[in-house]
């Protein structure tokens, strides 16, 4: 950590002595573009990188930025240092009305959203009669700080680079907390967020608006470096060129976006200088060449420039990557909020003859069943037996059509796999679902949720440290409690199957839930791992945790539970103590496949 503090401040120094330093003015100017240019990436990267929202449309909040201000500081004398503010609330605006069109939308048709909107601002700016149309507005005023003229590209510098590093910093700070784990989240699917009590759509939205404002940001620093504006910087071939930075630099890393802001253009301007001499006439030569580099790039190295250079430069600059290894400095943080549990032989969930049709399929055939706090139930049956959707229906995975599912007293049937999580019941799932870039500690810590309230601001000006250190202790307990503290500093990615299984059992521990929900916990396990899950399942019992176990393996379940519901399809076979299952002729016919 130090080693990467003392490299982030050599890169200062040297940043903060380029322009007192002989460095012709052609190179303060690329190096002024470059930092620009960085900042409107950024955003991507936390937008496309990190959250998996494909955006072409940044330019158009770049154009946003910069007309604000040109305009304002030109047209009514207004200094650049309100038009900034004025021009990050039109931004916010104008992002939270594109973002509630557009953010809900998925595949492919938000990326094309993006280009429908672009290029809609783009013509807005273009025909507007006060912003000078085509020609734009001259005569953009420089800025003074202090008393200090920043006319000059040398003085602008430090503000531009200031900036960009502030932006750089805040984001690194936003990507390692509470709401950074769940930006992150976003990536793999909405379900396990959602499970964990995380709203995605506002994580989406507040991450459109973050990436739209770095761009603003950047618009009105170019507006007063150019000291005029005109539409062309803010079209649709800008809007892929900000993307092609951020992915060529390294999409999902805060360096890569000023990696691909500085390969970009400084390649760019000496294409432009050298190939019209190789092939003659003035064509855009550079974008056919950086068609073929992209294309290369991503082949060869998919994850962009950035992670390869840092490997380049051996152990040390290896370090400017995230950290695997979190300093353990949370001995003795004060305990996360606690539910109030329920007492043993409580009714806890009471799924009242719940019914799920798809079409004319009746996947789940009015099922009912009681657990009662202390006890681990299990839900078996044959392939397609209507366990998983049983599962669902509890969970708020999906709608009911019919019945209703009670939990603690209180109708659940309808709520969101959200709020079911915030009333205390969570969840695993049959496909293990994880964020295999960060840590186990990482993963179970996104556990603890609903148990924190830290945002987006207090992460990016790290007031959320003690805050951090509670969820992270209590994340580790979870972890030590299932018997995995020793694994949680390694990426979950590289666990095995059965670790991992026992990864989401303490992500879902963390959540303090009244009721545990297994789906499928010993699918494809082998048979250590069955006996080191069952170990745990076992200790949690002891300790009081009710369960609910959905499984498909017989045995797995029968030295386990208290008692049995067999399903077969889609409607309850018998229910009853594990002796009761085992000695029916009709469960073995079921498992068997023969008539009963
Ligand atoms: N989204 C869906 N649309 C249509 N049919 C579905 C859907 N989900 C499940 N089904 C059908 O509902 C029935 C019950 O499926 P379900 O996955 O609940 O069974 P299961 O007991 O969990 O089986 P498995 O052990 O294979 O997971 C199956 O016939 C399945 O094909």
């Amino acid at each position: 950590m130090l080693l990467r503090n003392r490299l982030f401040l050599a890169l200062v120094v040297l940043l903060a002595s380029l322009p007192v330093l002989p460095v012709p003015e052609f190179w303060i100017t690329q190096l002024n573009y470059v930092g620009l240019y960085a900042i409107v990436s950024l955003g991507l990267v936390l937008l496309t990188g990190v959250s998996g929202l494909t955006s072409f449309g940044q330019a158009a909040f770049v154009g946003l930025g910069a007309y604000t201000s040109a305009w304002l500081s030109t047209a009514h004398g207004v200094s650049p240092w309100l038009t900034l503010w004025v021009g990050v609330a039109l931004t916010v605006v104008v992002a939270l009305v594109l973002a509630a069109i557009t953010l809900r939308m998925s595949g492919h048709y938000l990326p094309l959203a993006t280009i429908a909107w672009g290029l809609s601002l783009y013509y807005a700016m273009s025909n507007m009669e006060f912003l000078g149309k085509y020609d734009g507005i001259l005569g953009v005023p420089a800025m003074n700080l202090f008393g200090i003229s920043l006319a000059s590209g040398r003085s602008y510098y430090y503000l531009i680079w200031l900036v960009a590093l502030l932006a750089a910093i805040a984001v690194i700070h936003l990507l390692d907390s509470r709401a950074g784990r769940a930006i992150r989240a976003l990536k793999g699917g909405t379900t396990m967020a959602e499970a964990m009590g995380i709203s995605t759509y506002r994580y989406k939205v507040l991450v459109f608006v973050i990436a739209a404002v770095l761009a603003a940001v950047s618009g009105w620093l170019f507006a007063h470096f150019q000291r005029t504006v005109n539409p062309s910087p803010f079209g649709l071939n800008k809007g892929i060129e900000y993307l092609f930075m951020a992915v060529l630099g390294g999409v999902g890393h805060v360096w890569g976006a000023f990696t691909g802001a500085a390969v970009v253009k400084l390649v760019e301007d000496q294409l432009q200088v050298i190939l019209p001499k190789l092939f003659g006439g003035n064509g855009n030569y550079e974008i056919i060449v950086f068609g073929i580099v992209l294309v290369v790039v991503l082949k060869v190295a998919p994850q962009g420039l950035f992670p390869g250079l840092a490997k380049a430069f051996g152990a040390i600059a290896g370090r400017w990557m995230p950290p695997t290894q979190r300093v353990r400095d949370w001995d003795g943080a004060p305990a996360l909020p606690e539910r109030d549990k329920p007492v043993a032989g409580e009714l806890l969930l009471d799924v009242q003859a719940v019914r799920k049709q798809f079409g004319g399929l009746v996947a789940v055939n009015d099922v009912s069943f009681t657990i009662r706090a202390g006890e681990i139930i299990g839900l078996i049956g044959p392939n397609g037996a209507g366990k998983s959707t049983t599962f669902n229906l509890i969970t708020g995975v999906l709608g009911l059509t019919r019945g209703q599912v009670l939990f603690r007293g209180q109708p659940v049937g309808g709520l969101s796999s959200r709020e079911i999580a915030e009333r205390g019941m969570s969840r695993t799932f049959q496909h293990v679902k994880m964020l295999p870039d960060m840590t186990v500690l990482e993963n179970v810590a996104l556990g603890g949720y609903l148990r924190s309230r830290h945002g987006v601001f207090a992460a990016m000006l790290r007031l959320d440290r003690d805050e951090e250190k509670r969820l992270f202790a209590e994340a580790e307990r979870q972890l030590a409690r299932i018997g995995m503290a020793g694994q949680m500093h390694e990426l979950a990615g590289n666990l095995a199957l059965g670790p991992a299984r026992l990864m989401e059992i303490a992500r879902a521990l963390c959540t303090d839930p009244a009721l545990l929900l297994l789906d499928e916990p010993a699918a494809g396990l082998r048979h250590k791992e069955k006996q080191a899950l069952a170990e745990v399942l076992r200790q949690l019992k002891a300790e009081g945790m009710s369960i609910l176990l959905v499984e498909h393996d017989m045995d797995f379940v029968m030295n386990l539970t208290d008692r049995i519901v067999v399903m077969e399809f889609g409607t309850k076979l018998i229910e009853g103590t594990p002796q009761d299952v085992q000695q029916s002729p009709a469960v073995r016919a079921a498992y068997l496949g023969t008539e009963h």
